[in-house]
């Protein structure tokens, strides 16, 4: 991986990189803020996946995350959301095609060839990462929207792999949300049994909690009722013995003035079980 530029920022680094990515078959680019703790031993790390439209820079930029990972030893791993470039096929809309990855591994031509977040996320990224920066094998996965779907599948079907998972405002069913169906339906198909793999909801219910869950949700977000659904991620905690809790928040909307707001909380949760 080659580092494109570095800043310093609460006695850490934060790094920008590119690199070409054999599972996407494209270059990529992310995000790494590496803790002061990290110039000492090696650190654990909090993966980041961010919503549709995003690329790395808007966690690294706008959540505030930094002054708390430097405080806790905790480095930020932060991907892009879909792979990238002239040859990676797209479509003129904000919810589906570059942006919009899904963190899923697409089956369906002509997606296929490049749409591999899921294999990205979970193999590739975490092998160049832990091979170039002083990292431990400790890893925690949360993210936002589109992210926190892709944050709750990857950690619940990999729970030897993430200590933690957490998610701000997800999308928790996206078999049975608008995003989701327009998604799944062009990446996987139309067979509706192979999108259960992605969905947190139907995971749940299958393999149970088998690591912390903590979700932070908006009251006044206007995806709430038709994209994110928390009442049915609640309905498979209640369902399924479990820590999995949701936190909502009166007055808070999908933005990242809400992520700022909680990310501290969601740091702190993630450090109980990584350091
Ligand atoms: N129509 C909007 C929708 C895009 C949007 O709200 N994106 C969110 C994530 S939504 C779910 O995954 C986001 O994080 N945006 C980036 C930001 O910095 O706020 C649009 O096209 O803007």
């Amino acid at each position: 991986m080659e580092i494109v530029s570095e800043v310093r920022t609460f006695g850490g680094r934060q790094i920008r990189l590119k690199h070409r990515s054999s599972t996407l078959n494209c270059d990529m680019q992310l995000s790494v803020f590496l803790p002061p703790q990290a110039e000492h031993h090696k650190v654990p790390s909090l993966y980041f996946l961010s919503g549709l439209t995003c690329t790395d820079e808007n966690f690294s930029t706008k959540a505030g995350a930094q002054r708390v990972a430097a405080q806790l030893g905790i480095a930020l791993i932060i991907p892009d959301t879909s792979p990238r470039g002239d040859d990676v096929p797209d479509e003129d809309r904000y919810d589906f095609g570059k942006g919009a990855g899904f963190y899923l591994n697409a089956t369906e031509a002509p997606w296929k060839q490049h749409y591999q977040m899921y294999d990205y996320i979970l193999d590739e990224l975490p092998k160049s990462v832990e091979a170039q920066f002083p990292l431990t094998d400790q890893r925690s996965i949360a993210g936002h929207s589109m992210g926190g779907h892709g944050a709750l599948v990857i950690g619940v079907r990999n729970p030897e792999r993430y200590q933690s998972i957490s998610a701000f405002s997800p999308i928790t069913h996206p078999t049975q949300c608008p995003w989701g169906e327009y998604a799944f339906t062009q990446y996987l198909g139309t067979n509706r049994d192979a999108w259960k793999d992605y969905d947190a909801v139907e995971l749940i219910k299958a393999y149970g909690q088998v690591r912390p869950i903590r979700v932070d949700q908006g009251l006044a977000d206007n995806f709430l009722e038709e994209q994110l659904k928390p009442e049915a991620l609640q309905a498979v905690f209640d369902e399924t013995d479990g820590p999995g809790a949701i936190y909502l928040h009166e007055g808070y909307d999908h933005s990242y003035y809400f992520i700022s707001s909680l990310i501290e909380e969601q740091l702190r949760f993630h450090a109980h079980y990584l350091l």
